[in-house]
């Protein structure tokens, strides 16, 4: 395999960048939007107030003493990047981090009151009961009696563009959560995909999930309808041990959508039943691991995970952010082949994201000519373009 040059590292220090905008403007926004959210008491409401001027023009603090997770920060790079601009770390480092920062500020990993309160929860929920998420459900009774090819690609489809429902991102991205102003698919590497889901299959996908909510739902269909079809004999689904990104899911986020689905009418209930029989025999297990929530590519991941991952007959990341993680969050030349960047992966990988930040790999030249040509705009950060990427 020829050695892949490597690629620089995105950093948050460019005025006018996407990632300096994620930084300067994004995150306060967030840290205002939580604040509002809840009847925090006074030292909340001082921590939030202190987060919000620190994360747009301060340093990287440390970590309180009595933290529970303090000396895993510390390895994850806190101890080389405390007292540094946010802007000049790696902006992957900076921005997940700032999560872990807004949690400590909400008293979410405290003893008090607050603890394991979850600050993203009424944008969560409210997205779980908005209107769409009920069409979309009633949309499975159209697939009713569909051949089961048609079922499982409409579903896949369903699950790689419920990732626009990212709730941090529509706070920059003008109109993403507006109407379906999807452009299409950039690469499509699908039919590689399909066949190591064979209607005989044995084996076990791994799906690192994303959103909660409406891109949930249609992830949890979707692997209802690989066991159902038995594509796969079991499932695990990662993901996130605590609160991160403003939506990305924890297990918690699992259980509300769940009952969505299961409260739903026509087909959607059949598959909220086959859901929940999957969960309680345990043929889809939730694995909410800490690295999930790590600052850090996926290159880094701990040997356990290294092991879940290479004992799948497929792993498939759903999302931007684990994207960016799986290709290290580098500036790669867009047509850098996605299998070199991903060599490290200990087993199959797929990606199923919309494109809401710089990192791109696998594109065809013509592709990124016509992209870049033809008035597509911030067609990578603008959520109008989507990937499925895969990598054996
Ligand atoms: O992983 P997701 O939910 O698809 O997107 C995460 C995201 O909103 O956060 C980062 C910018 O703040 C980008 O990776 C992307 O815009």
């Amino acid at each position: 395999m020829p050695e892949t040059p490597s690629a620089p590292v995105l950093l948050g220090n460019e005025p006018g960048s996407f990632p300096h905008g994620v930084l300067a403007e994004r995150h306060p926004a967030i840290v205002r939007q939580v604040r509002a959210a809840f009847p925090y008491g006074p030292e909340q409401r001082a921590a939030l107030d202190t987060l919000l001027e620190n994360c747009a023009a301060g340093v990287v603090e440390p970590l309180p003493d009595h933290a529970p997770d303090r000396d895993r920060w510390q390895r994850w790079g806190l101890a080389r990047y405390a007292g540094r601009s946010w802007f000049d770390v790696p902006w992957l480092w900076s921005e997940s981090y700032f999560y872990r920062r807004l949690l400590e500020a909400v008293g979410h990993f405290g003893t008090g009151p607050w603890q394991g309160i979850d600050p993203f929860r009424p944008a969560k929920l409210a997205e779980l009961d908005a209107p769409e998420t009920g069409r979309e459900l009633d949309a499975l009774d159209a697939l009713e009696g569909r051949p089961a090819d048609e079922r499982a690609r409409a579903l896949l489809h369903g699950s790689l563009w419920g990732n626009r429902a990212d709730l941090g991102f529509r706070l920059s991205a003008a109109g993403a959560g507006a109407g379906p102003d999807t452009q299409g698919l950039v690469a499509d590497d699908s039919d590689a995909l399909w066949a190591l889901l064979p209607p005989s299959g044995t084996g076990t996908l791994c799906l690192v999930a994303d959103n909660a909510g409406r891109e949930l739902v249609p992830d949890l269909l979707l692997v209802t309808e690989l066991l159902a079809q038995e594509r796969i004999a079991r499932a695990v689904l990662h993901v996130k041990p605590y609160p991160y990104y403003v939506s990305d899911a924890t297990t918690a986020d699992v259980v509300d959508a769940v009952r969505r689905i299961r409260a739903a009418d026509g087909a959607a209930a059949d598959h909220g039943r086959r859901l929940w029989a999957a969960l309680t025999d345990g043929r889809l297990t939730i694995r909410a691991h800490p690295f999930s929530c790590a600052p850090l590519p996926y290159a880094e991941m701990p040997g356990d995970l290294r092991e879940d991952f290479a004992r799948a007959a497929l792993t498939v990341l759903k999302g931007d952010l684990n994207y960016r993680r799986l290709v290290g969050d580098r500036l790669w030349p867009p047509t850098t082949a996605f299998a070199d960047v991903t060599a490290y992966f200990p087993g199959p990988v797929a990606a199923l994201r919309t494109l809401k930040s710089d990192v791109i790999t696998g594109l065809a030249p013509d592709t990124v000519a016509a992209l870049d040509d033809g008035g597509a705009g911030t067609w990578r950060t603008g959520g109008t373009h989507a990937l499925i990427q895969f990598a054996p």
